[in-house]
């Protein structure tokens, strides 16, 4: 790791002001968190397509994905776990800097990793997301086998398992996926975001 000592910050022209008069609004990142199965992947999805459809530009970062590539050296131990955060925080504060209305879909299971994560961001930049469902109904679901892989032993550290989760503490915004529909999960999102994504206006018929 660098000490920062011989490295400097070098002044460009342009600044958030500027990109954002070029996409009409301000940005903001959406960091929803929640056990695997609770439905980050799927709300992140559909919100996205939501505000693309209102011209907001957007860009989905999902841990799952990330996994692929700039993390793929990483595994689930609560170490690498917090250094997965760390460069998804940074990823998503260069896309934030961009003018792009950024949404990160990662199970971020510490409280003191999401903590790390929002002092990457201006205040206000950083919209904490829970996405509530409880341990039996992500279990019930459980999209991809992961939790039968986890209970047998086969996935070691499995989030809820064998490995915690800690609910956020003072999150933005909660949407509960086992008593709400998509739908309704992706219009509570909307309308605590729109008012705070800057220069742009929305109605639901819209
Ligand atoms: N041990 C263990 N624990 C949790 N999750 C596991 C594990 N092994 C693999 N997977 C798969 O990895 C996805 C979670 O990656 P994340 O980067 O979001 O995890 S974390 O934020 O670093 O905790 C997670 O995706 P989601 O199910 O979409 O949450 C799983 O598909
Ligand atoms: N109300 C709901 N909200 C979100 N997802 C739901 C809901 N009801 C059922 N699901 C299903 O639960 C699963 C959640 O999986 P996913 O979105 O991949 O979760 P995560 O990204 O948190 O692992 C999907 O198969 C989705 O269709």
């Amino acid at each position: 790791m660098n000490d920062e000592k011989n490295i400097f910050w070098h002044q460009v022209d342009l600044q958030m002001e500027d990109y954002k008069k070029l996409k009409g609004h301000t940005s903001l990142v959406v960091w929803l968190t929640g056990l695997s199965g609770s439905g980050k992947s799927t709300i992140a999805n559909h919100l996205e397509r939501l505000l693309y459809s209102k011209k907001i530009h957007t860009f989905l970062l999902d841990g799952d994905n990330l996994r692929h590539g700039i993390n793929k050296n990483l595994d689930f131990n609560p170490r690498d776990r917090k250094e997965n955060i760390r460069r998804i925080a940074e990823v998503s504060r260069l896309f934030v800097d961009a003018g792009i209305v950024t949404i990160v879909a990662a199970i971020s299971p510490f409280q003191s990793d999401r903590d790390m994560a929002r002092r990457v961001f201006r205040t206000g930049d950083f919209i904490e997301v829970f996405v509530d469902c409880s341990l039996d109904e992500c279990e019930n679901r459980d999209p991809k086998g992961l939790y039968k892989k986890a209970r047998s032993g086969e996935i070691e550290e499995f989030t809820g398992i064998s490995q915690p989760y800690e609910k956020p503490k003072k999150p933005e915004i909660t949407v509960n996926t086992e008593k709400n529909s998509i739908n309704k999960s992706v219009d509570q999102l909307m309308d605590y975001l729109i008012p705070r994504i800057k220069g742009i206006s929305y109605r639901r018929e819209d």
